[in-house]
């Protein structure tokens, strides 16, 4: 039920993004955070409420204390009596009151918090390739983590303490006001000052909090890199090097972090000391009205009572006033994901129709910022045909892929591709992904089981069904033998897998999904000849009745297929069977040639 109503972020999210860069506000980051704390604002509710009435309740205790004091003084035991039994009912409410204030407060905080994760998670997820290629995933981690752990924190720390010390200090104030004003004027002289000097320092602070924040996100990045990358970092003798980048942040980070703690060590010894003084000034002055016949002694004890509560807010406001900073700060980061362009979420659908599988018509593309890749590409691949796209390094053949996936959509001039004869721009990106099954080089397998990871995409599918796919991808042998059968897991990225069985695992996904169009980009040129003979057997079942391109450097691994493209600086350069191009005496048969004398002379000098 909660989930259903959503939080107008997004609303709020664009016009944020209209405005450019334009300093997110305090306003606009509270408006923010109240429209998920608006799915929860019954407990929040009872939180603030509880945080006024605990904040009435010390102001009336004063007022006891006042009246308690002078009856006393003037004889009046049965009074007396009374007022005692109303300062206990009132400690009494006073308990439940501060519990409901931090346990309202929490619960909702807690719920909100975990609606604001949902929602950046479910926002991450719907960005577009390109943004998520730009970024580092350890810095969007950091943001995912740190950046909404400092929002839980403010809310569980410091949104009741908002409602309830303000209004503590502003009963109090007016209740000192009405025992006498002018001690009370001169009491807190000193109040506007230390506000002032808090808030300028919250201002630097937020400052240096964002920097501290900035450098942690640096260091996920790094750890991410170092963890992610291992097998790299250690073969080039890379861990020194990534330790003494990581030990840099680090240092770096403490040294904020420091700085940090420095200002607020010397801060907060300067305002308890700028705190103590109106005190020091009450009992003074206050003696000297109480001698003049101008103040009660009763009325001089409630003083002190609550000029010290009084106090209490100026010692906690610099502090919450330092952590709002600090929260808008984390807000600032987060916000920056989210004002990112999903994806077009909408869009037609593309019905499987008799019309050829995929058709490029006029396509020329190019990176943001940088020179064109494709080059008014034009071919249509017939159904059930496999065509292998080879060429040199950086010849466009990935971007082929990924534009066919719609992670850039194309511009009217930049041409049209068309799948079963629908143009793929404005499409529903999930839907046209449905009709897709890809399996890369290095095919990624998420935390969890093989059976999990064979029906991720098909979550319905039956165990009889997953156990068929792997038995089609060759991959049921080996699965049989590892010690947990489809529910061993296969660690880390499938780190506990080789890389031939985390392809026929992959293969085994692709059968599953069972689209009509399989994009195979290089799937057996990391593996060693063995694993590559099983992985081609499944390759072949997989390809079988499906619309296939497959990109391969190893010329030698796509004689078979119906035609071979040859793709250069973003053009079709040559086209035709294993065969044709071979007698065309091209650049294709220039490679095959070369291709075959490396592996001799790589032989002989194996064998010699
Ligand atoms: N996300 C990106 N942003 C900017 N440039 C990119 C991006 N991805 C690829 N490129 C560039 O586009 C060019 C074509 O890359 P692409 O990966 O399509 O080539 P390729 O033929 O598949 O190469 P390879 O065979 O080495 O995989 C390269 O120069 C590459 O640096």
């Amino acid at each position: 039920m909660e989930a259903e109503r959503r939080p107008h972020a997004l609303k709020g999210d664009n016009t944020v993004a209209q405005k450019g860069n334009q300093v997110f506000a305090l306003w606009t980051a509270f408006r923010w955070l109240l429209s998920f704390v608006n799915n929860h604002r019954g407990w929040m509710i009872v939180g603030i409420a509880s945080a006024m009435a605990a904040a009435v309740i010390e102001v009336w205790t004063g007022s006891l204390i006042e009246q308690l004091t002078t009856h006393a003084e003037s004889g009046a035991g049965a009074i007396v009596t009374k007022i005692l039994y109303t300062v206990f009912f009132v400690i009494l409410i006073g308990v439940p009151a501060k519990f409901f204030m931090v346990y309202g407060v929490e619960r909702s905080s807690a719920f909100a918090v975990r609606d604001i994760r949902n929602h950046v998670m479910s926002h991450v997820g719907k960005l577009p390739i390109h943004y998520i290629e730009k970024q580092h995933s350890g810095d969007v981690l950091s943001r995912l983590s740190n950046d909404i752990q400092l929002i839980h924190q403010f809310m569980i720390r410091d949104l009741a303490q908002w409602f309830y010390h303000p209004l503590l200090f502003i009963g109090c104030f007016i209740y000192l006001i009405w025992i006498q004003w002018e001690l009370m004027l001169y009491s807190l002289l000193l109040f506007p000052l230390s506000l002032l000097v808090s808030q300028w320092i919250g201002k630097q602070l937020q400052q240096l909090t964002e920097e501290a924040q900035a450098n942690m996100g640096r260091m996920n990045v790094n750890l991410q890199d170092t963890l992610g990358g291992m097998p790299i970092v250690k073969s080039y003798l890379l861990s020194g090097m990534m330790f003494r980048s990581y030990q840099r942040l680090l240092q770096l980070t403490a040294q904020k972090k420091l700085a940090v703690k420095k200002r607020e060590a010397w801060v907060n010894p300067l305002l308890s000391t700028l705190m103590l003084s109106p005190i020091i000034f009450a009992v003074s002055y206050g003696s000297y009205l109480i001698s003049k016949g101008l103040l009660g002694t009763g009325e001089l004890i409630a003083f002190l009572y609550l000029l010290n509560l009084c106090l209490e807010p100026l010692d906690h406001i610099p502090e919450m006033i330092t952590h709002t900073f600090e929260m808008t700060g984390a807000l600032k980061r987060v916000s920056a994901i989210l004002e990112q362009p999903v994806e077009n979420q909408e869009g037609h659908s593309i019905p499987l129709t008799s019309a050829p599988p995929i058709a490029f018509d006029n396509v020329s593309f190019a990176y943001e910022g940088s020179p064109p890749i494709l080059r008014n590409l034009i071919f249509t691949v017939p159904e059930g045909a496999t065509i292998a796209l080879v060429g040199a390094s950086g010849g466009g053949k990935s971007t082929v892929f990924k534009l066919l996936c719609g992670f850039y959509p194309l511009a009217a001039e930049q041409g049209t591709i068309k799948v079963f004869g629908q143009s793929i721009n404005g499409c529903n990106p999930d839907r046209l992904r449905s009709h897709l099954s890809v399996v890369t080089q290095d095919s990624y397998l998420f935390s969890g089981t093989v059976a999990e990871n064979i029906s991720y995409g098909w979550e319905h599918a039956s165990m009889d069904e997953v156990i068929e796919a792997a038995k089609a991808a060759h991959a049921h042998p080996f699965i049989m033998e590892l010690p947990e059968g489809y529910q061993t897991h296969v660690g880390e990225r499938g780190g506990f897998l080789s890389g031939g069985q985390r392809q026929r695992i992959a293969i085994a996904r692709a059968l599953l999904k069972n689209a009509p169009i399989l994009l195979l980009d290089e799937p057996t040129s990391a593996l060693d000849p063995e694993s590559e003979g099983s992985v081609q057997e499944a390759l072949t079942v997989l390809m079988k009745q499906r619309t296939t391109i497959v990109i391969a450097h190893r010329l030698s691994t796509v004689q078979n297929a119906d035609e071979i493209w040859v793709m250069e600086q973003g053009e079709i350069v040559e086209a035709g069977s294993h065969a044709e191009l071979l007698e065309k005496k091209g650049l294709y048969a220039q490679s095959y040639y070369q291709e075959f004398t490396d592996l001799a002379k790589r032989k002989e000098a194996v064998y010699t």
